[in-house]
C-alpha cells in the first residue's frame, strides 16, 4: 500500500496522520495520532481507519518535557510498531516568509532557506525543521513537502500586510503574515459542505489551540488575521502574550537588562495564559483551577476574542458566520459559551444544549449569525498538498527507496 506519512508539530503537540494513496488523487486516512499536553500531562493516542484505538499511553512529565522528546516519541512508534514505509512525507512548516506562497518540494537550498526563518518562529520553524532534516540525510530521495502556515494568508490586501514602519522593512520582509494557514484552509474547503448558505460570505474563523489566532474569510479566502510577523501577535496563548504595546519589550530591555535571547524566550514560553495564571498553559487544568489567577487568565482570552472579533468583523465590513477550531475551539463548551454570550451584540444566541455536545451548529436558529464548531485537519490539508506535488514530478524514485 502506497502511504504519505504527515507531520504537524505545534507548540503544544505532535501530530501525524498517515494516509494511502488509492488511485488518480485520492487520499485515505489510515491512522491518526498526535502526543499532546506536552510539558503538561503527555499522552500518546492513536486511532486506525475506522477509529478503532492503536495506542493510548500516558507518560510522565519528564519524560515528554519538549516537542523534540514527543517527536522521539512520535517517530519510534510509528518506525518500530508500524514498521511504516511512506512513499512522501509531508510536513508542517510555520514561517515560509515572503516567497514561499505556496507547498514546495523539499532540497537542501529549501532547508537552507527555511532556516532564516527559525527565529522568527522559535517555537515552530526548528521542530518542523528537523525531521525534514534527519529524512533527508537516512532517505535522500524519499520526496518530501513543506506546507506553510503563512500561504493562506498572502491573498491579503498591502493595507493588511503592512505596518507603519519604513518601507525598506517591509520590502526585507517584515510584514504581517498571518499564522495557521493550513488550518483556515481546512475551513475554508469543508464550509460549502457544512453550511453552503455561508461559505461564501463573510467569516471569522477562531483557531484557539495551545497557539490561537483568528482568520477573517471572505468568500472563502483570506483578508485579515490577528497574528503578523511571527506567532506572538493577537490573541493570548498557551505561553505567549498576544498583543503587547512593544514599550513593555523595550522596558524589559532597558529596565530589566534582558537581552534579545531572555526576551525571546520570555515572550515564547513564559507569558500567555501560563504567565498570567501562574499555574498552567493547559487550557483544561486552569478550567480545572480554583485560583483567581487562573480565572483571570480564562477571562482575559475570551475578553481578547471577543475584541478581535469586533476588529475582524470590520475588516469584513458585517459578518455572516463565525467558527470555531482546534484544541480549545473544538472540545471546551465552556470557552465557546463565554465566548458567544460576549458577542451577544451581534446578535449571535448560542444553543446551549448544542454546544454542551459540541455539535455542529451550535446558535440557535433564530441567532442572527450562524456559529459552528468545525474540527480542523491540517494534516489532510498537507496530504492533499503532498499528493498534487508528487503527481506533478515526472518520475518519481521514492518507490524504490522507503523510509524504515
Ligand atoms: N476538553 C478540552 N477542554 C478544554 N481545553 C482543551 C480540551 N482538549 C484540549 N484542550 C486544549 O487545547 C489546547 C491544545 O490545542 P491544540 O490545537 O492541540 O494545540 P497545538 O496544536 O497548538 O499544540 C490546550 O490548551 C488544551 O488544554
Ligand atoms: C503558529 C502556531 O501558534 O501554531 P500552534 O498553535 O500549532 O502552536
Ligand atoms: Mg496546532
Amino acid at each position: 500500500m502506497d502511504t504519505i506519512l504527515v507531520v504537524n508539530a505545534g507548540s503544544s503537540s505532535v501530530k501525524f496522520q498517515i494516509f494511502s494513496v488509492e488511485g488518480e488523487g485520492i487520499l485515505r486516512r489510515q491512522i491518526k495520532g498526535q502526543i499532546d499536553g506536552i510539558a503538561s500531562r503527555p499522552r500518546l493516542r492513536a486511532s486506525g481507519a475506522n477509529g478503532e484505538t492503536l495506542a493510548e499511553r500516558a507518560y510522565p512529565i519528564e519524560a515528554v518535557a519538549d516537542v523534540p522528546a514527543a517527536m522521539g516519541i512520535a517517530g519510534s512508534w510509528l518506525r518500530e510498531e508500524l514498521r511504516i514505509h511512506p512513499i512522501a512525507v509531508g510536513h508542517r512548516v510555520v514561517h515560509g516568509g515572503p516567497d514561499f506562497d505556496r507547498p514546495v518540494s523539499i532540497d537542501h537550498g529549501v532547508v537552507a532557506r527555511l532556516e532564516r526563518f527559525v527565529d522568527l518562529a522559535p517555537l515552530h520553524q526548528p521542530h518542523n525543521l528537523a525531521p525534514i532534516r534527519s529524512i533527508l540525510a537516512g532517505f535522500p530521495s524519499l520526496p518530501q513537502v513543506a506546507c506553510f502556515d503563512t500561504a493562506f494568508h498572502r491573498t491579503h490586501s498591502a493595507v493588511a500586510d503592512h505596518y507603519a514602519i519604513p518601507h525598506h522593512l517591509h520590502a526585507e520582509g517584515v510584514r504581517r503574515y498571518g499564522f495557521h494557514g493550513l488550518s483556515y484552509e481546512y475551513v475554508a474547503k469543508a464550509l460549502p459542505q457544512i453550511a453552503p448558505d455561508i461559505a461564501n460570505r463573510r467569516v471569522i474563523v477562531a483557531h484557539l489551540g495551545s497557539g490561537a489566532s483568528m482568520c477573517a474569510l471572505n468568500e472563502g479566502r483570506s483578508v485579515e488575521s490577528t497574528m503578523g510577523f511571527t506567532a506572538l501577535d493577537g490573541l493570548p496563548m498557551g505561553t505567549r502574550p498576544g498583543q503587547l504595546d512593544p514599550g513593555v519589550v523595550l522596558y524589559l530591555i532597558s529596565e530589566k537588562g534582558m537581552s534579545a535571547a531572555n526576551v525571546q524566550d520570555f515572550l515564547y514560553r513564559d507569558c500567555g495564559l501560563k504567565g498570567l495564571s501562574g499555574v498552567s498553559n493547559d487550557m483544561r487544568e486552569l478550567e480545572a483551577s480554583d485560583d483567581v489567577r487562573a480565572k483571570l487568565a480564562i477571562d482575559y482570552f475570551v475578553y481578547r476574542i471577543c475584541l478581535n472579533a469586533g476588529m475582524l468583523a470590520a475588516a469584513l465590513q458585517g459578518l455572516d458566520a463565525f467558527v470555531f477550531t482546534a484544541g480549545i475551539g473544538e472540545n471546551s463548551a465552556t470557552i465557546r459559551a463565554r465566548v458567544v454570550e460576549q458577542l451577544g451584540w451581534l446578535g449571535v444566541s448560542l444553543d446551549h444544549a448544542g454546544n454542551s455536545r459540541n455539535s455542529r451548529l451550535i446558535s440557535r436558529a433564530e441567532s442572527r449569525i450562524p456559529v459552528y464548531v468545525v474540527p480542523t485537519d491540517e494534516e489532510l490539508m498537507i496530504a492533499q498538498h503532498t499528493l498534487s506535488l508528487l503527481m506533478k514530478q515526472p518520475s518519481s524514485n521514492s518507490r524504490q527507496e522507503r523510509a524504515s
